[in-house]
């Protein structure tokens, strides 16, 4: 018997146990029991210091002076997961702080003592060493009272840029996603079960479940605006979480160099070398929620399939594109190359389980195969349904044909799904015209319980001097790494350097294309 059939029969289709991915169904992927707080050995206290000071720091500028008299600690002292997780934690949110220094031009050398650390820790956990959504939502929350449940009236950060409530509000907003998204590993095993066994009573139960929690999901993110005012999020917060891609108007033209860190050995993650002035320039993208692995797991689970963006597609991006000009979709392979490429910003762990997943999961084509009579199908997704009819391998047990009733309830059940996660990238999008485009052109955000659009903290105008005491670079201007103004007419960047709304706009069509039948 499989280590997976010994942990859960339900899980039996993956070639390791749940836990073995560090996935539960009690809270998805963040950890089985909440972060830790400290690391147990004492010869980390420069690390803990520095983290605890950090806003403290940079409001008095000293922060990359107190960095260069870190020492370079070893990470042999490390005992467990949980304690690479949570130096992982420590040492990215150091990095951050040291190349975005609050009101300094931006660092592009990483020193030794952080670099060579960082880049072990990354390795061990298969992940950028870089902030990701793992570093500061996955293992950057605790509970107040420990008797109580992750809830969040019940939870609060570990560690933020600013200190203030807002950036708090924005990681747990994400946790109580994550951990709520445990009920959509739940239901997407059970789901692929019943797919397997061709057992349809137990597939849309699990839809159904998949359903309900999809709704609570969007539930959460519509309550963004409750306690995170979109001018602080964009003018003071995501500064921080910016990367060292795209990053050349601001100074960063190769990315960082990590001083030391490239002699070391790494896991099999994607980075650019850039040689310069004897030194190697990584380049990664900042901390995104589209690191999230749990919502790449709902697109697995319906079969959703994401394409690259017509725009990439068109300039020849894609290293599939056709010399001609052709645009349509059918000729596009299915993967967005973005989402694709932050999966190198998740866990090894959390990644391994998403590819598994994905190979083992036949929950659309037994939802497909079961209701042609009622999905009639055409154009594309018959040229679908063709591609599941010849597929001989026998990852769906045969079972007799469903009477019209059962195949519009499955049918219904699918597309409900599909209509739930429409909804939440809808959710997201107006989260995004909030946060990102209302700031950045200085129209009025909606829904913000403090602002109603005006800026309530220091207006831009009123920003401080620039500091140059320690003999730091300047800042010159307000724009700052992700944080730009922007004209009219111009387009607001995701951390990845594209079109965020287009992007975004894109996977929306995408997952409301997935319907089956009418
Ligand atoms: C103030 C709040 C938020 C803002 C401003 C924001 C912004 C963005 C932007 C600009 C992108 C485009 C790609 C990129 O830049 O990486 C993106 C993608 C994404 N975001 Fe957010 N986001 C926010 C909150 C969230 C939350 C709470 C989640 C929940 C998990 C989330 C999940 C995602 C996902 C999964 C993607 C990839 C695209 C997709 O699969 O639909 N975001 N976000």
């Amino acid at each position: 018997m499989s280590a997976a059939a010994k942990d859960n029969k339900v899980w039996s289709f993956l070639p390791h146990s749940l836990s073995e991915y560090d996935v539960s169904e009690a809270g998805a992927f963040t950890p089985s029991s909440p972060p830790l707080s400290r690391l147990s050995d004492p010869y980390y206290t420069p690390w803990e210091d520095l983290a605890n000071d950090l806003v403290a720091h940079q409001l008095t500028g000293t922060f990359r002076e107190r960095v260069k008299q870190l020492p370079t600690l070893s990470v042999n002292k490390l005992v467990s997961l949980q304690e690479f997780q949570r130096s992982y934690l420590l040492l990215s949110y150091i990095c951050h702080g040291y190349v975005w220094c609050l009101y300094q031009q931006p660092e592009e050398n990483l020193p030794e003592c952080l670099s060579i650390p960082f880049c072990e820790i990354s390795g061990y956990l298969g992940i950028n060493p870089v902030t990701t959504n793992a570093a500061i939502v996955l293992w950057n929350w605790r509970l107040l009272n420990p008797e109580r449940g992750v809830d969040l009236d019940n939870l609060a950060t570990l560690y933020t840029f600013t200190g203030t409530t807002d950036e708090s509000w924005f990681y747990l907003i994400s946790v109580m996603i994550e951990y709520t998204g445990g009920d959509i590993v739940k239901y997407s095993g059970l789901a692929n079960h019943a797919a397997i066994n061709n057992d349809i009573p137990a597939l849309i139960s699990a839809l159904n479940g998949i359903n309900t929690t999809m709704k609570k999901l969007t539930k959460i993110i519509l309550r963004m605006t409750q306690k995170c005012d979109p001018y602080v999020f964009y003018w003071k917060i995501r500064p921080y979480l910016a990367g060292w891609e795209n990053m050349e108007s601001v100074g960063l033209k190769d990315g960082v160099a990590y001083v030391g860190g490239d002699k070391k050995s790494f896991s099999n993650i994607s980075y650019v070398f850039v040689p310069r002035n004897n030194k190697l320039y990584r380049k990664y993208a900042g901390g995104s929620a589209a690191q999230s692995s749990l919502i790449q797991l709902i697109d697995i689970a319906l079969g959703v399939k994401h394409y690259v963006t017509e725009e990439d597609f068109a300039q020849g991006k894609s290293k599939d594109a056709p010399s001609n000009n052709q645009t349509e979709k059918y000729v596009r392979p299915p993967g967005n190359p973005y989402l694709l490429k932050m999966r190198d910003y998740m866990p090894g762990k959390h990644k391994q389980f998403l590819i598994d997943f994905e190979k083992a999961c036949v929950i659309r084509k037994c939802v497909f195969l079961n209701t042609q009579d009622v999905s009639q199908p055409s154009g594309d997704s018959f040229s679908e349904l063709l591609s599941y009819k010849e597929d001989i391998s026998d990852s769906i047990k045969s079972t007799g044909p469903l009477s019209t009733k059962e195949q519009i309830e499955l049918l219904d059940a699918y597309n409900k799904c599909i209509s739930s996660l429409k909804s939440f990238r809808d959710a997201h999008f107006n989260v995004v015209k909030n946060y990102i485009l209302a700031p950045a052109k200085g129209t009025p955000s909606t829904g913000s319980p403090t602002l109603n659009g005006k800026p309530s903290l220091t207006t831009l105008d009123e920003k401080p001097a620039p500091s140059s005491q320690n003999g730091t670079k300047s800042l010159k201007n307000y724009d700052h790494g992700l944080a730009r103004s922007l004209e009219a007419e111009e387009v607001a960047l995701g951390t990845g350097g594209t079109d965020a709304l287009s992007f975004l706009g894109q996977l929306k069509e995408e997952t409301r294309a997935s319907r089956l039948g009418s």
